[in-house]
């Protein structure tokens, strides 16, 4: 049984409202006709139908046989019905029960399938197959025969019913909640509150279900529309109340018996049932296009080491580092490897940059040093020793005690990783009070000092914006402070300025430079901007397709690059070089980063390296790199240590012979 609409869903759900219209007067929706009509008609029809002991002109079961079907009149606003009772006043008194079972059914409903939904988009795949399997045997069962041998066996209890008819809708719930509820907590926000040390129930009740709240109501009104036809529907086939008590399905039944010659009799209650439905569909229409204006609202304001290790080779263990990695592998659960054997070491107070193409690992390597992998994601070797302490393997509580307080993180998109629904000055007391145990008042006192700290000159206002009120730039000084609330020691800065213009990146990577040499934090940058990298870096890894293939201080490798990807990189871009001539032709690197799964054997650069050899193309171990660190590359002295580098020209005979070299394979290396 599938009552809810499915589609919709992805659409209404979970766009960032603008909190600032929000918060003033009336709700967006209820400034729409729809909405209007819709939560009038609804509020005025349980008033009226609750408070109609206290009003109707006549009892229910009062009837007066001389003014039999009458129409409309003074007396009987309504009319009569058949047995010359007043419809004004049994239609009213039926409206108490069709309206609160209705409410029932969504409550029911939601109360099971909505925590279900969030369990199963928290807890990962496999308690999302257990649930999805079982709520798929309700969503198999024959709704209406079910609902028939209920009331076989307990009789006509609408609101039993009611209940038991939630309990099966709720399957449907849960699978269009479990959408909504998976693709907020991929949002940004979700990951900075879990970083923030949040537990699971907090990150639920503060970030997830606020920003389901629209879809949720979307959903329930048209389910309280739904459940408004069933008990109508019921009581039409005579499972309503025992006359003389009306129902408005069972009024619906005495007037088809007589639409021919009193025609009128089906008129108000039909009317009103229906206005009621329209009522509960319309409030959800309005929400639904709140969330739609807010959506694109949404979009207009936002701006927005010693490295590897080849197979099986274990970095040395370094005494002096803060953050050790050594071997590690990701993988996707039952699928293929993301990164393998990455190795690096980060000592306190100094800045490692991750740095690539897109596609290369360096997101996953970063957060797997949070234990923030994606759903289907995770660890399956090696080893990250935070102060000497295992990080792979801790469990999720351990974890979460030192996010936000010893490692903390910003990403690329600010905008995104703040909760649109709250202001700065909640995002970042909140954290501020439960990470330092100190009181509203003082709270507040320190976000504005970590503002300042940040170069925000005017705190107290930035305090009271909302994350949409703020250019990217703010935005992400926000974020810093925010990651900053813990004192952590170690910040993991993803594309930190990607999303940023070129000013703001600079000013963004002076703020961190300025953070590194005032605090000594030590820092984890991802970058593919080796401009960056040379700005801010002390160390460098370079990852190609999962792997390290070079790493060294940034001034080693940045200077005297000795892996052919790291040669090629820097010959593509034209800012690194300071000093040297701007080159005349910039070197391009044919083709793509293979896919996981894709990788070659051997060198998994070889497909696309000038220098390949046959050699290259099977297992070979890393091997130390001058000055320091390690290169992946088998051919290294015989290009490196001869002064070869990646050439900005398509590679022809000349460079060939004079290196043994073979031309760049046009087809790939057999594995
Ligand atoms: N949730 C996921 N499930 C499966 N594969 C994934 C997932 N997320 C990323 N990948 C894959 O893992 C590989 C590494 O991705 P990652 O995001 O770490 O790369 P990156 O170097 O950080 O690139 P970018 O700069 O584009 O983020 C890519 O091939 C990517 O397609």
């Amino acid at each position: 049984m599938s009552v809810l609409p499915l589609d919709a869903a992805d659409d209404v759900a979970t766009a960032p409202v603008a909190p600032g219209r929000r918060r003033r007067g009336l709700p967006y929706f209820l400034r729409r006709p729809g909405g209007i009509f819709g939560a009038a008609w609804l509020v005025f029809m349980l008033v009226a139908s609750l408070t109609a002991p206290l009003w109707r002109p006549y009892g229910v079961a009062e009837q007066d046989l001389g003014d039999r079907l009458s129409l409309p009149s003074g007396e009987h606003w309504l009319g009569t019905d058949p047995l010359g009772r007043d419809l004004l006043s049994r239609i009213f008194s039926a409206g108490t029960e069709p309206l609160l079972a209705a409410a029932v059914t969504v409550l029911v409903a939601f109360g099971i399938g909505l925590p279900l939904a969030l369990i199963a988009a928290e807890r990962g795949r496999r308690v999302e197959r257990v649930i999805s399997r079982v709520t798929e045997v309700f969503l198999a069962l024959p709704a209406t025969i079910l609902l028939l041998a209920v009331i076989g066996v307990i009789g006509v209890r609408t609101y039993i019913i009611m209940a038991i008819l939630g309990v099966m809708i709720s399957a449907a719930v849960y699978r269009v909640m479990l959408g909504v509820a998976q693709s907020v907590r991929q949002r940004l926000y979700i990951d900075a509150a879990r970083v923030n040390g949040l537990g699971s129930l907090r990150v639920n009740a503060v970030h997830v279900l606020p920003s389901m709240a629209t879809v949720v109501a979307v959903q329930a009104a048209q389910l309280y529309g739904i459940g408004l036809l069933i008990v109508a529907g019921l009581a039409f086939l005579g499972f309503g109340p025992a006359e003389p008590e009306p129902s408005w399905g069972f009024m619906i039944q005495d007037a088809s018996s007589y639409v021919f010659n009193a025609p009128w009799l089906m008129v108000p209650t039909g009317l009103v049932l229906a206005l009621t439905v329209v009522a509960a569909n319309e409030l959800a229409d309005a929400i639904a296009g709140k969330a739609s204006i807010a959506r694109t609202r949404g979009r207009r304001n936002r701006p927005l080491a010693r490295a590897v290790a080849a197979a099986g080779s274990p970095a040395p263990p370094d005494p002096g580092a803060i953050l050790e990695v050594r071997d590690l592998d990701v993988s996707v659960d039952d699928g293929p490897a993301l990164v393998t054997g990455v190795s690096f070491a980060l000592a306190p107070g100094r800045v490692l940059g991750l740095v690539g193409e897109s596609g290369c690992g360096k997101t996953m390597t970063a957060r797997s040093l949070m234990g923030l992998l994606p759903d289907g994601v995770s660890v399956t070797g090696g080893s990250i020793l935070w102060r000497g302490r295992e990080l792979v393997g801790l469990p999720e509580k351990e974890l979460s005690a030192i996010r936000g307080r010893e490692i903390a993180m910003i990403s690329q998109e600010p905008m995104v990783a703040l909760d649109p629904m709250f202001s700065v000055s909640y995002q970042l007391t909140q954290p501020l009070r439960r990470i330092r145990g100190v009181g509203r008042a003082e709270a507040r006192a320190i976000a504005a000092q970590l503002l300042q700290q940040v170069g925000i000159v005017d705190p107290d206002r930035v305090l009271r914006s909302y994350p949409h009120q703020l250019s990217g730039g703010m935005a992400q000084r926000v974020a810093i402070a925010l990651a900053l609330t813990g004192q952590p020691e170690l910040l993991i800065a993803d594309e930190p300025t990607t999303a940023l213009d070129v000013t703001v990146q600079a000013e963004i990577l002076t703020l961190l430079r300025s953070l590194v040499r005032d605090t000594g934090l030590s820092v984890v940058i991802v970058s593919h901007d080796l401009g960056v990298v040379a700005d801010i870096c002390d160390d460098v890894a370079v990852m190609y397709a999962g792997q390290v293939v070079e790493s060294g201080t940034a001034a080693r490798v940045l200077e005297d690059p000795t892996h052919p990807y790291t040669m090629a990189l820097l010959g593509a871009n034209p800012h690194v070089a300071d000093g040297d001539p701007v080159p005349s032709r910039l070197a391009s690197i044919p083709g793509t980063v293979p896919a996981p799964g894709d990788w070659p054997t051997g060198c998994r650069f070889a497909t696309r390296c000038q220098f390949v050899r046959d050699e290259c193309t099977t297992p070979f171990p890393a091997l130390p790199a001058h000055g320091g660190g390690s290169v992946l590359c088998i051919r290294v002295h015989e290009v490196h240590d001869a002064g070869i580098r990646w050439s900005a020209e398509p590679v022809g005979a000349e460079l060939a012979p004079e290196a043994a070299i073979e031309p760049v394979p046009t087809a790939g290396v057999p594995r």
